[in-house]
């Protein structure tokens, strides 16, 4: 198989994945994954699709400006130019982008302070962090529908191989150094949110009563 078919392969199931958790609501979320680095190509998610259906226009090559690198008709995320700043700045091998409820709650919460920190939890050792009492920070940015101003503004939060930026009211990019790293970092990012959330609001109900 060659590379581009294992790569394709490799996203294919990433977003199989988070097409059961229902992470992609209303056509939303983009995903790519980094074929080669020199010059840079990835294959990233035709814009507009229904992410959960698996068909042969999922994916398609795009360069390091985010242009189709191949012959097609389909058009890549509207999004491209986000995953471009990190191929640009990073050794990562793929990055993922997803809308839930649970990120984009958490980001109006937090977006005012503009980052929201965990820790005392166990699963931010998912996040390579062994020591007691760690901590991890995702930055919250404001969102904008002028894509090329919101890549530059998260460009300004891109740091490390692996990595994620909340965009306010919009959603949640990370990346990782391949598929796995990618969407453990995703997985364990929502579980964090989920859990902050479910844990104020029983709080708030507890003072209540
Ligand atoms: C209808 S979802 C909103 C989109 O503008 C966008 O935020 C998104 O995540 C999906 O866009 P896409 O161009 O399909 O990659
Ligand atoms: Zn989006």
């Amino acid at each position: 198989m060659t590379a581009y078919k294992v790569k394709w392969q490799e996203l294919s199931d990433v977003k199989q994945e988070l097409a059961a958790r229902d992470w992609f609501p209303g056509t939303s979320g983009n995903l790519a994954i980094k074929v080669d680095s020199n010059p840079l190509t990835f294959l990233v998610t035709a814009s507009g699709k229904d992410k959960r259906k698996v068909t042969e226009e999922d994916f398609l090559l795009v360069d390091e400006e985010g242009k189709p690198a191949e012959q097609t008709s389909l058009k890549p995320s509207a999004e491209t130019l986000l995953h471009v700043e990190i191929y640009k700045r990073t050794r990562a091998g793929c990055s993922l982008h997803v809308h839930t409820l649970d990120n984009n709650v958490i980001s109006e919460l937090y977006g005012d302070k503009g980052f929201i920190t965990f820790q005392g939890q166990e699963l931010i050792k998912a996040f390579g962090l062994w020591e007691e009492n760690a901590s991890i920070t995702i930055p919250i940015i404001p969102n904008t529908a002028f894509i090329p101003q919101l890549a530059d503004e998260f460009a300004q939060h891109i740091s490390g191989d692996a990595g994620a930026v909340l965009i306010r009211n919009h959603g949640i990019t990370v990346w990782g150094r391949d598929a796995f790293e990618a969407k453990k970092w995703l997985e364990a990012f929502e579980f964090l949110f989920s859990y902050t959330l479910k844990l104020a609001s029983l709080r708030q109900l507890q003072g209540t009563n």
